[in-house]
């Protein structure tokens, strides 16, 4: 009998770190081997499987990021702070993998990250589902081919109590889209547009943020010329697609060589 590929989850007691240990428990040949939480969370001492309304053994639910040791991966889906803390926590322990699906990182943050996770396989993504990813590829070509008099937006929705804004996925895209200009996305991008604008200036990428109830996540990328529009979106139903993908990607994650990769490196994209 092979062993289980452990698996620490951060962020375990939070809306993605519930629908991580409920993918873990239906998924063959990983088990839950600690679950991280801040140290206000109201939900410390509870256990994280049941919090999940998963099945199998109870793992409470600790504030103790040296607990994060006890996984051969982590999965984090919490918050800039605490994927810096535990990617220190872990640093020279034997932990293989960190899948970090976190978004709103500073770029300072991004930096102290990756080198923090310098020696380990570092999957980082703002976006686990395969449809978005594909959607990624898309973005990149289209913004390729269509480029003079075209202009390029991203639009996003999620739920009332997302935190960051744009959306990592949004940034994603805007990314692929700049990739596809050949320009860095930071020299072109306008991440909102209030007031007297002026007029839009050739080549910017902008974004634009809805903020609503339940909404999961909608992304759709507008690519407009003075006489017709194309529409490249992506709507997820329900948040298991994500956290289905991240476990995908710990065991995918697992058997890499140490680096930095992202899903497409994953899925082959
Ligand atoms: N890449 C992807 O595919 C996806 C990424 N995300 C991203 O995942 C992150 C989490 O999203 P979501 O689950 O909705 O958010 P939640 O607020 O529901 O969960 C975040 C969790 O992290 C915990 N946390 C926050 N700060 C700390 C800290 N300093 N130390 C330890 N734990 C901490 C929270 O605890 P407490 O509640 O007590 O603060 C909570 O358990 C966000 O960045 C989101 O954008 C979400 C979906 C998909
Ligand atoms: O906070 C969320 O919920 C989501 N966050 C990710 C992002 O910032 O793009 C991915 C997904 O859309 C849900």
């Amino acid at each position: 009998m092979t062993d289980h590929l452990k698996v620490s989850v951060l962020g375990a007691d939070g809306r993605m770190g519930r629908a991580v240990i409920s993918a873990l428990s239906e998924t063959a040949g990983v088990k839950l081997a600690a679950a991280l939480t801040h140290s206000e969370s109201a939900d410390l001492g509870k256990d994280s499987v049941a919090l999940a309304d998963a099945k199998g053994e109870p793992v409470v639910l600790t504030d103790d990021m040296m607990e994060a040791r006890k996984g051969d991966v982590i999965i984090d889906f919490s918050a800039p702070k605490a994927s810096l803390t535990v990617a220190e926590a872990i640093k020279n322990s034997g932990v293989k993998a960190i899948v970090s699906g976190t978004t709103g990182m500073s770029a300072d943050q991004t930096e102290v990250f990756h080198k923090t996770c310098a020696g380990l396989v570092l999957l980082q993504s703002g976006n686990f589902s395969l449809g978005v990813n594909m959607l990624e590829a898309l973005v990149e070509l289209a913004a390729n081919k269509l480029r003079e008099g075209w202009d390029i937006d991203v639009l996003e929705m999620h739920h009332r109590h997302k935190v960051d804004a744009p959306s990592g996925t949004a940034l994603m895209l805007g990314r692929a889209a700049a990739k596809g200009r050949n320009v860095e996305l930071e020299s072109v991008q306008k991440l909102s547009r209030e007031g007297q604008t002026g007029a839009r200036p050739e080549g910017e990428i902008g974004f634009a943020t809805l903020r609503g109830g339940g909404v999961i996540g909608e992304h759709s990328v507008t690519i407009a010329s003075e006489l017709e529009m194309l529409t490249l979106s992506h709507s997820a139903f329900d948040r298991s697609v994500f956290a289905k993908g991240a476990v995908s990607a710990a065991i995918w994650a697992a058997k890499q060589a140490p680096g930095r990769y992202d899903m497409k490196d994953m899925l082959g994209l």
